[in-house]
């Protein structure tokens, strides 16, 4: 891929995700740069992976071709009028990672500009495990868009929407998910040490247990989920007694819920930035 200047504004959890994939696939240190208002995690950025720091979004931009836009959505505005009142931004691609901003809202807040593609990733892009979901307008060249396509490629899979209202849809199905399999996990691993396993041995279970099940269902593309749920599922066994717990709790309904909560949260958000 081309090895564009790309600056980071925001230098949290997902831009540290992204630069550290990017960084492990092999994209040259010296072209990144990332800009944050405090020091520490830009300090952090610099000892593991090498990269330029500012704690001035300005000077980051003045020497960037590509501007990734990674702060939280309520700061998104003030953010981008303080850029575009100092420093030029015709020419550059804007890539946005913020849940709930149009590219229509983020380009009246770049002052016009509308080079601007929008992304969401989620936080296993730090181990090259992402899910990225990018949407571009018309406006957008395909080089550009093979740009960002390649630049998220570097953490993980990507899939393009044609819609812009579908990132809405990746932010409950990848987004916002690894949170949901945390929290499965938080409650296995509870149970599990309700069942007389210390900490660490619970942990280890249930990780194990779902690392290979993730596994499982990626090597077996040729298999629904289904049929890798029924093989573990003996007849009369204790499998079927816990899935029909599940299924007699409402899975489906509780799955679905949390899901639309999260498409309506989107949706709130871009009224609200
Ligand atoms: N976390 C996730 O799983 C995902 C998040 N996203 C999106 O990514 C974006 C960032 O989220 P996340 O990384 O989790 O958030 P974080 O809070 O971890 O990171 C945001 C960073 O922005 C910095 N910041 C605040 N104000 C400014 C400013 N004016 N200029 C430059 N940097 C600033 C903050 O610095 P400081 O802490 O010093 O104030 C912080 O380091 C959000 O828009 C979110 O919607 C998208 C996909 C997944
Ligand atoms: O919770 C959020 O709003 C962001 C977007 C997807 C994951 N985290």
């Amino acid at each position: 891929m081309q090895h564009r200047h790309i600056a980071f504004i925001g230098a949290g959890n997902m831009s540290r995700s992204i630069i550290s994939g990017m960084c492990n696939s092999g994209y040259p240190a010296i072209n990144i740069i990332a800009s944050n208002p405090s020091m520490p995690k830009l300090d952090a950025l610099k000892s593991d992976f090498s990269i330029q720091i500012t704690q001035q979004n300005q000077q980051a931009v003045e020497q960037a071709q590509v501007v990734v836009l990674a702060v939280k959505p309520q700061l998104m505005e003030t953010m981008c009028a303080a850029l575009k009142d100092s420093v030029a931004l015709d020419g550059k691609l804007f890539i946005s990672i913020a849940a709930g901003i149009d590219t229509a809202r983020l380009s009246e807040m770049l002052g016009g500009q509308n080079n601007i593609i929008r992304t969401m990733p989620n936080t296993p892009s730090s181990l090259g495990k992402g899910m990225t979901g990018l949407y571009a307008p018309s406006s957008v060249s395909q080089q550009d868009r093979e740009y960002a396509g390649d630049l998220m490629s570097q953490v993980g899979e990507i899939a393009w929407v044609e819609k812009e209202s579908m990132i809405n849809g990746v932010i409950a199905a990848a987004g916002s998910s690894p949170a949901y399999f945390y929290a499965f996990l938080e409650a296995m691993q509870k149970e599990t040490q309700n069942q007389g396993f210390d900490q660490q041995t619970a942990r280890l279970l249930v990780q194990q247990a779902m690392l290979g099940a993730a596994e499982m269902v990626c090597h077996n593309p040729q298999l629904e989920i289904s049929e890798l749920r029924a093989q573990v599922t003996s007849k009369g066994g204790t499998t079927a007694k816990a899935v029909e717990h599940f299924q007699e709790n409402g899975i489906d309904k509780l799955v679905s819920g949390a899901m639309r909560a999260a498409v309506t949260r989107a949706e709130e958000m871009a009224k609200l930035f």
